[in-house]
Order: structure tokens, then C-alpha cells, then sequence
């Protein structure tokens, strides 16, 4: 089949790309700027250029393949650039869904687990598991816009789209180029942070999801199902130990306390508010990195054929490719 992938510069969609050229696929990535000659070497990706509100070229892209993979997104974790998130990940989603309708072809779109129900220790979240008023309304940009991008793929099954949504966790792995989820990694690793995040994250492999997206596109039923594609449910303090003992640097101490938390928020939001630039520390972020995202992938295992290797190997693999 020739897959047509948004987003092929990332973390996940480069491996999508990668996975579909190693099975005989014949794929074309939308790039929106002439990209370094190294993030697509190895592959026979065709590249179209333009970004996803240019109408002709993904007319024209869409119609030309048997599937689409949606991976292109801004993931920005504050509460500021709301309307560029919304503009990017629920108008661009549109986009790609209206052309899919019109030339009637498959859409495999990557949500996030971050935009669905949060679970507990004992009791991971699930595809069903209600969402709750403190995860409902968690005012992240990059959550608020990711949801309505997925509303936005519902609506297009309620008009004939045929289309599957998967959710991915902490994706960590090889060709991560700008780095995406691989900037935790360098961060912990180049200065000594004593005070981990409190929460926890459900951290894959992004090969394995990359895996689950093509089987995905060939084997799911299409009519809008959502599958969490989690890993391992491990609290920030864990996986920064994890990671830091395999960058032989100094370990964090202690998850960070609840009034540490707060002040941090407050000086972070205060300083985005007087720089107009909002930095990684800022109360959205510590909100979100102080929920436990820890999933259940039950049902991609079971009907995706959803694979989450050992954790010792993505840590490994990641820290190699990024350090
Ligand atoms: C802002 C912007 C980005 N992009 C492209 C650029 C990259 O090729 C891609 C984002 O890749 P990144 O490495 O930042 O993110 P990933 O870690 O791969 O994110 C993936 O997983 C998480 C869970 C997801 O929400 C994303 O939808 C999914 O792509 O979107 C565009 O094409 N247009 C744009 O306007």
C-alpha cells in the first residue's frame, strides 16, 4: 500500500515511515520546510511540501494513497498558545479528515493518552474508564486541542470517514531528531536535578507504537475505534533513576513536594506573564506532571497485536541515539 504520513519529521511518525519502507510500503511525508537530508536517509519517502492547510497538496496527496497517518501536531505543555494548538491540531485534523472523506480513504489518527481519562496505581485507565472533573479539565494547551482533534475524527466517522485513533504514552526510542519526548533524557542527564516530577507516565517504545499504527491502518475496523497504546506504568522519580543510571550522572533525590509544586507554578506563570514567553516550568505542566498517566493497553494487545517491550531495551536504545 502507499501510506501518505503528516508529521514525518517527528519522533513517531519517522518511525512509521521507517516501519512501512522495511515492510515494502511505499509512503509520502508532508514537510513543511526543505528537512535536513539525514531524517529522511535510508527511506524512498516521497516529500510533499506544504503544511496541513495547504489544500492542493494534500488533496492531491491523500488522493493519491490507500491510507492516511496523522501525526502531525504542536505539542506544547502550558496554558499559553491555545489558539495556535487549536488552529494546528483541531483545524489541521480537520483538514486531513475532510480530504479523507472526499476521496475515501482510511485515516489513522494519533491522539494521546494525555487527552483521555487518568487511572490509578491499582487501576490503570482504560478505553472506557469515565473521565472525572480532575482530569476533564486540565487547561493545557497541547490536551485541550488534542481532544478536539479527536472529536474531530468522530464527527468525520459520523460523515462516512473510515478511521481508526490510537493513543500512545511516553514514547522513547531511536530517530527522535528534534528531540521530542528524548529532550527528558537530555535534560536529566546534562544537569544534576535533585527533585523529580510527582506523578508518573505509561512509558513505550516508540517502535512498538509505530508497529500498532500500521497494523492499524491493515487490520482495525475502522469506524472510529480508540486504543491506548501505553507501556510501563512508572512514576517521573523511577524512570529519572532509570535514565540517569544509565548516563552514569547524579540520580534525583526525592519526588518534588505538593508546596513546592505550587510555588514553582505561581513563579513560572508570573514570569511568562512579565517575559510573554512561557518556560517549561509553568502550572499547566506541573499539573500535568503531577498526574499518574498509567494505562492499560489491553485492547491494542489483544486486537492490534500491540507488542510493549522490556523497558531495559528502550531506555537503552533511547539514551544511545540521544546521547
Ligand atoms: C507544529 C507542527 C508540527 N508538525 C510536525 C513536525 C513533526 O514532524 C511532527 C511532531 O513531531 P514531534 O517529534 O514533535 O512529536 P511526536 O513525539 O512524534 O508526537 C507524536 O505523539 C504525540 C503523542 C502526538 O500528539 C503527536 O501527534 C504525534 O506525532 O509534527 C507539522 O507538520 N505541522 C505543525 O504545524
Amino acid at each position: 500500500m502507499r501510506v501518505f504520513v503528516t508529521g514525518g519529521t517527528g519522533l513517531l511518525g519517522n518511525n512509521v515511515l521507517r516501519q512501512l519502507e522495511a515492510a515494502g510500503h511505499e509512503s509520502v511525508a508532508l514537510v513543511r520546510q526543505p528537512p535536513e537530508s539525514k531524517v529522511f536517509a535510508g527511506l524512498s519517502t516521497r516529500l510533499v511540501h506544504g503544511d496541513l492547510f495547504s489544500e492542493e497538496t494534500i488533496d492531491r496527496a491523500v488522493a493519491d494513497c490507500d491510507a492516511v497517518v496523522h501525526s502531525a501536531a504542536l505539542i506544547h505543555l502550558g496554558w499559553t498558545r491555545l489558539a495556535e494548538s487549536m488552529r494546528i491540531n483541531r483545524d489541521g485534523t480537520k483538514a486531513i479528515v475532510d480530504a479523507c472523506i472526499k476521496y475515501d480513504r482510511k485515516l489513522l489518527h494519533v491522539g494521546t493518552v494525555d487527552s483521555i481519562a487518568i487511572g490509578s496505581k491499582r487501576a490503570p485507565a482504560n478505553e472506557s474508564t469515565p473521565m472525572t472533573s480532575s482530569t476533564q479539565n486540565i487547561p493545557c494547551s497541547y490536551v485541550v486541542s488534542k481532544k478536539a482533534s479527536v472529536e474531530t475524527v468522530l464527527d468525520g466517522v459520523r460523515r462516512g470517514l473510515r478511521a481508526t485513533i490510537v493513543h500512545p504514552g511516553f514514547m522513547l526510542g531511536p530517530w527522535d531528531w528534534k528531540p521530542s519526548s528524548g529532550r527528558m533524557i537530555v535534560e536529566v542527564s546534562k544537569a544534576w536535578r535533585p527533585f523529580a516530577p510527582r506523578g508518573g507516565a505509561s512509558v513505550c517504545d516508540v517502535r512498538d507504537v509505530a508497529a500498532a499504527v500500521i497494523a492499524g491502518i491493515e487490520h482495525a475496523s475502522q469506524d472510529g475505534r480508540q486504543y491506548i497504546l501505553g507501556g510501563h506504568n512508572i512514576t517521573y522519580f523511577q524512570l529519572w533513576k532509570e535514565i540517569t543510571r544509565r548516563t552514569g550522572t547524579r540520580g534525583p533525590v526525592t519526588p518534588t513536594g505538593p508546596l513546592a509544586l505550587w510555588v514553582a507554578g505561581i513563579v513560572g506563570d508570573f514570569k511568562t506573564r512579565i517575559t510573554n514567553r512561557e518556560s517549561d516550568i509553568n502550572s499547566a505542566a506541573i499539573r500535568m506532571s503531577s498526574l499518574f498517566h498509567w494505562y492499560d493497553s489491553s485492547r491494542a494487545e489483544n486486537e492490534l497485536g500491540y507488542q510493549i517491550r522490556g523497558l531495559e531495551e528502550t531506555l537503552d536504545d533511547a539514551i544511545q541515539w540521544i546521547c
